[in-house]
C-alpha cells in the first residue's frame, strides 16, 4: 500500500497550495513551500502551512500555480525530482498536453482537482478545513502509474476530501457545467451592477449576494481557466443563448406565461440535482433568522445555545444591519431540528424569526 509519508513539496503557495499545506500540517506531514513570489512563500510559512527549506527529497509534489503554467512546472518537477507529481488546476486537458510537449515520460504524473475554493486568492485566504467534506477529482491519463494514482488519492484524503476518479476529458466536460459556466453567469450578472445607481444597490438582499459571490474571483486566473476549457464551454453557452432568446420572447406576454413557468421550472429541477454537503443527496434546509447584538461574544453564545437544542448548524450567513447596532444571523438546519431550535433560542432570550 502506498502511504503518504512526505515530505510534500507545494509549488504555488496561494489559496489552494497554502490550504493543502495547512491541511497536511494537521497530520504532521512535512511540507516544503515554493513560490515564484517570495512574499507568498514567506506568508504561507508564517501561517503554518510548511517550511521554505526542506532538505529531504519530496515523496510528492503538488503544483498549485495558475493553469497556463502548470504543464511547465510539472515537467520541471518531474525532471528535478524522483517524486510523484500532481497538480490542482481547474482544467486538466491543457496542463497534460503542455507537460507532454516538454517531457517524454509522464508515468509519475497524475492530474487532480480539489472541488473547493474561494473567490479570494493568495495565502492569506487559505484555510486548513477548505477541503473537509469536499470532492477531489483524480484524473489519471493513459500512462499514469497505479502507485502514483494511489498516492494522490492519499493526498486528497489526508486533506479531508473524498475522491472521484474520472478521465481528463470527462473532468473538463463536468467542470464546464458545474463550475465554469456558473462562474461566467455570475460575472455577467454582477457586471450589470457596475453602472447601477446607489439607490438601486441599497436594495440588495441575499439573492444578489448568492448569485454574485463567485464573480469576485481573480479575472486573470479565470481567464486562464475558461480559455483552457473553451470547447466544453462553447456548447453550454450556445444552449444558454437559446434559452435567453426564449425568455426574451416570452417575457411580459400574457399568452407566454406558461413558457416562462416551464423555463423557471427547469431551474428548480436542475437546482435540486446539486448534491448536498459531503456529496449526500440534496435535502431542503430550513432557515431560522436570529437578531444578535453587535457585541463581542454574542456569536459564541448563540452557537452554544443552538448546540444545546441538539440542532446541527448546516450552514450560516451573517448580514449586518447598516442602520442598527445588530446583525441578522441565518442558521440553516435540517427540518427535524427546527422546532426545538426555535424553542430553546426563544427561551434563552434570542429574537428569532422563521
Ligand atoms: N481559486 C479556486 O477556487 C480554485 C479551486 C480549485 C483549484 N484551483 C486551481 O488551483 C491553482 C491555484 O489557484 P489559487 O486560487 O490558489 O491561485 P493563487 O493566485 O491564490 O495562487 C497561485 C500561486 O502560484 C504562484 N505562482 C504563479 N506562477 C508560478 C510559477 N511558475 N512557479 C511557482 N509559483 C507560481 C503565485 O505567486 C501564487 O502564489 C490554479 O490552477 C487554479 O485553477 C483554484
Ligand atoms: O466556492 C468557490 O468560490 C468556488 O468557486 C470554488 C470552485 C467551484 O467552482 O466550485 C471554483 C473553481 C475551482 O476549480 C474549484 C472550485
Amino acid at each position: 500500500m502506498t502511504e503518504l509519508r512526505g515530505p510534500v513539496r507545494i509549488v504555488g503557495a496561494g489559496l489552494i497550495g497554502t490550504s493543502i499545506g495547512l491541511a497536511l500540517a494537521r497530520l504532521g506531514v512535512v511540507v516544503e513551500l515554493v513560490d515564484a513570489d517570495p512574499d507568498n512563500a514567506l506568508m504561507a510559512e508564517r501561517i503554518g502551512a510548511g517550511s521554505r527549506l526542506v532538505q529531504i527529497e519530496p515523496q510528492l509534489v503538488v503544483v498549485a500555480v495558475p493553469p497556463d503554467h502548470v504543464g511547465e512546472v510539472v515537467a520541471e518537477q518531474l525532471a528535478q525530482t524522483g517524486a510523484i507529481v500532481t497538480d490542482a488546476a481547474s482544467v486538466k486537458s491543457k496542463p497534460l498536453a503542455d507537460a507532454a510537449r516538454l517531457t517524454g515520460d509522464l508515468s509519475r504524473y497524475v492530474g487532480s482537482h480539489p472541488m473547493a475554493g474561494s473567490e479570494r486568492n493568495g495565502p492569506l485566504a487559505a484555510r486548513a478545513d477548505l477541503f473537509d467534506g469536499a470532492t477531489w477529482a483524480i484524473t489519471p491519463h493513459e500512462t499514469s502509474a497505479p502507485e502514483a494514482v494511489e498516492l494522490v488519492r492519499r493526498l486528497a484524503e489526508a486533506s479531508g476530501a473524498r475522491t472521484v476518479e474520472l478521465s481528463v476529458e470527462d473532468h473538463d466536460l463536468a467542470v464546464a457545467r458545474v463550475s465554469h459556466l456558473p462562474h461566467l453567469m455570475s460575472a455577467l450578472a454582477a457586471g450589470t451592477l457596475v453602472d447601477a445607481p446607489n439607490s438601486h444597490l441599497q436594495l440588495s438582499g441575499q439573492g444578489v449576494r448568492d448569485v454574485t459571490r463567485i464573480a469576485a474571483g481573480d479575472p486573470k486566473l479565470w481567464t486562464q481557466i475558461v480559455s483552457a476549457n473553451s470547447a466544453a464551454l462553447a456548447g453550454l453557452l450556445e444552449q444558454i443563448r437559446g434559452e435567453l432568446d426564449r425568455v426574451l420572447v416570452a417575457l411580459g406576454k400574457e399568452e407566454a406565461a406558461e413558457e416562462l413557468t416551464t423555463i423557471l421550472g427547469q431551474g428548480v429541477s436542475g437546482a435540486v440535482r446539486v448534491p448536498g454537503k459531503h456529496g449526500a443527496p440534496h435535502i431542503d434546509l430550513v432557515t431560522v433568522l436570529v437578531t444578535i447584538p453587535d457585541r463581542p461574544g454574542q456569536l459564541a453564545r448563540l452557537f452554544a445555545d443552538a448546540a444545546a437544542s441538539g440542532a446541527n448548524v448546516e450552514d450560516l450567513r451573517i448580514d449586518h444591519s447598516p442602520a442598527r447596532p445588530v446583525g441578522e444571523v441565518e442558521l440553516a438546519v435540517k427540518p427535524g431540528s427546527v422546532d426545538q431550535l426555535v424553542e430553546v433560542l426563544t427561551e434563552r432570550g434570542w429574537v428569532v424569526h422563521r
